[in-house]
């Protein structure tokens, strides 16, 4: 089952864009490198649009919502309704990544890629591959097709909100009880290190909860037969719709050289499961910042990035990337609005 190859085209960074903006950047009335990692940001930025004087507004949001079998296993500190019931507080505009949303002016769209209650509302976007993943303590939570397809849409959607609504920076994030689980199961395969290493609180389990969350995780990957360089394989095994959805739309976003900003743990396993599909992905993608899950730390190491936010954060959404956002708008608007040294000539 592959990936069409439109889906996976990715062109490589803009190096004399880069090269335009860093000497745009060291006449900037400043002294040099003044701005720390605001100007690697700005030269990051040209060299992904292949624009100097590169622009990110306006922002865009896209949630995805879906379910897992897995916690059945009582793998969450919350019963899986509380996804439907978050997808119903994100339309009235209630949880925290609408505040968020609105702070930085982004366009905030929610997409149902398998939520196990259907919701019907002109503001959801129906993208429904199942209703949720089958438990992977038992069986594959999808098939390699229903992978696929829900790489495919996200990347459908996000294609959509760039070609459409212009959009010029792409923030993505999740609602899935059950999915810091998915993410661990994911992260273990992709990191080959033990549950133990990458399996953490999620909404706030209790220290022995943890334990039987990584016993859990241990017995799903001792059965399922996982070929952890096959990302769609990883996916359909042991993971889960909406981190599918958000690989789709990583992906769409390189491929229009929009960048991406990454949120915590589980929007940073499908941005390492974005890379491995195509190598290029992570090029387009800063971390906006450091979850406190303990899986998102070697999420991270497999990008090779660093974080831009540590504020000991653990909730989704896209809310640590929508809050990273105003870091990356500024290091946009200060190469292309500062004054350079010869300016102060004509003084
Ligand atoms: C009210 C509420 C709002 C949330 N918003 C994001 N999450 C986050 O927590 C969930 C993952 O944690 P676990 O794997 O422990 O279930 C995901 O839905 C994630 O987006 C939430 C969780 C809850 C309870
Ligand atoms: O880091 C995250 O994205 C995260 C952590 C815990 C629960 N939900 C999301």
């Amino acid at each position: 089952m592959d990936l069409p190859q439109h889906v996976t085209t990715i062109e490589p960074l803009d190096e004399q864009a880069r090269e335009a903006a860093k000497t745009r950047m060291n006449q900037l009335t400043k002294p040099p490198g003044s701005l720390g990692r605001l100007e690697t940001i700005a030269m990051d930025l040209a060299a992904m649009t292949a624009n100097p004087q590169p622009a990110v507004t306006p922002p865009g949001i896209i949630v995805f919502a879906a379910d897992h079998g897995v916690t059945a296993e009582g793998v969450s500190a919350f019963p899986q309704e509380i996804t439907a019931q978050m997808a119903k507080n994100f339309l009235h505009k209630g949880a925290a990544i609408n505040v968020l949303a609105s702070q930085i002016d982004a366009s905030f769209r929610l997409v149902d890629i398998g939520m196990t209650q259907e919701i019907n509302h002109v503001n959801i976007t129906n993208k429904r591959i199942k209703a949720g993943t089958a438990n992977f303590c038992e069986t594959d939570a999808m098939t390699k097709k229903e992978a696929v397809s829900a790489v495919q849409a996200g990347f459908d959607v996000a294609q959509m909100m760039i070609e459409n609504q212009g959009i010029r920076c792409l923030i993505l994030g999740e609602m899935g009880i059950g999915n810091t689980t998915a993410s661990s199961a994911m992260i273990a395969c992709y990191s080959k290190k033990d549950p133990e290493h990458v399996t953490g609180p999620g909404t706030g389990l209790s220290p022995e909860k943890i334990k039987h969350k990584q016993h859990i995780l241990r017995k799903a990957l001792q059965e399922r037969t996982i070929n952890s360089n096959d990302s769609i394989d990883v996916l359909a095994k042991v993971g889960g719709l909406e981190i599918a959805g958000i690989t789709g739309a990583m992906l769409a976003a390189a491929a229009h050289r929009v960048p991406v900003i990454v949120d915590g743990f589980i929007s940073s396993t499908a941005a390492v499961t974005a890379s491995n599909i195509s190598r290029r992905a992570r090029d387009y993608m800063f971390i906006g910042h450091q979850s406190t899950e303990p899986g998102h730390r070697l999420a991270i190491e497999l990008l090779n990035k660093q974080p831009l936010l540590d504020l000991h954060m653990r909730l989704g959404e896209g809310s640590g990337a929508a809050l990273s956002f105003p870091i990356i708008q500024a290091a946009a608007a200060l190469i292309c609005d500062m004054a350079v040294f010869d300016d102060l000539k004509s003084y």
